[in-house]
């Protein structure tokens, strides 16, 4: 319906991460939490132009010309700038959050002691030769466990998140991430995750979330 090829879409299956319960708390993003489909269609656009941007090598006029229409989205937008609790980037229930900073994840499955989904790493997530950026595989793993730790749970941040790279992880292609709730002590939660591609894991983090006291920033 929206055309993304990053997948931000509703629908297909996908859940919005069964997360609202956190990420809604003390939000009023107005007209947009309450139909959410046109915003985050607009950030799906948003994506594929990181996306085609990152993946071009334009000749100059056509640089002039995208430099002028960014300058222009970017006037519409200044007029409309408003504190955290109202903004809709990142606090939308729909898949990715309707947020462009960590790719978008298409759960399949999203309960309290575990989830599991897919992620495509696109074009604007390369390291190098053909691989993910070493620093986009800890903001995707800190997304799913963060949200994780909270479900259905008081919110909570993390304290440390340990990440091992198995391998390199392709862009482009898509791959499967799962995540473990492990056991709480007290504040302390700890959580488990892994990404592979087909058979072969790429990256597996460890993290500690600590719950917040009330009224802890
Ligand atoms: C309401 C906010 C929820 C956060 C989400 C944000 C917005 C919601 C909107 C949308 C959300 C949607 C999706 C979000 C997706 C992902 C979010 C992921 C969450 C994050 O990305 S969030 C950013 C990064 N995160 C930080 O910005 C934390 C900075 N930091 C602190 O805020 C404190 O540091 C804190 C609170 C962590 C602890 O501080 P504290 O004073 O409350 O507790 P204390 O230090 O006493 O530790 C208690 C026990 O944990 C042990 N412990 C602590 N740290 C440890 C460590 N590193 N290693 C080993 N053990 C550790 C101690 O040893 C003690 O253990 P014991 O009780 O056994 O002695």
């Amino acid at each position: 319906m929206f055309g993304s090829s990053t997948g931000e879409s509703v629908g297909e299956g996908a859940i919005g991460g069964g997360w609202s319960s956190v990420s809604h708390r003390g939000f009023d993003a107005g007209v947009h939490q309450e139909n959410p489909q046109p915003y985050a269609a607009m950030v799906a656009v948003a994506r594929d132009m990181l996306d085609e941007l990152a993946g071009a090598n334009p000749p100059l006029d056509v640089v002039e010309k995208v430099s002028a229409h960014l300058a222009d989205v970017q006037t519409l937008l200044t007029d409309h700038q408003v504190s955290e609790r109202r903004r809709p980037f990142g606090h939308l229930d729909v898949p990715g959050r309707a947020q462009c900073m960590s790719p978008v994840l298409r759960m399949h499955r999203w309960e309290r002691d575990g989830a599991d989904g897919v992620v495509t790493f696109g074009k604007y997530y390369l390291g190098g030769n053909g691989a993910a950026h070493g620093g986009t595989i800890p903001l995707m793993f800190d997304e799913v466990l963060g949200r994780l730790a909270s479900t259905d749970r008081t919110p909570c941040r993390t304290a440390y998140l340990h990440v091992d790279f198995r391998s390199i992880t392709p862009i482009d292609v898509e791959l499967t991430v799962t995540g473990r709730f492990e056991r709480e002590e007290g504040r302390k939660r700890y959580l488990r995750a892994e990404l592979r591609h087909d058979d072969v894991v790429c990256a597996e983090a460890e993290g500690l979330f600590i719950e917040l006291k009330p009224g802890q920033p």
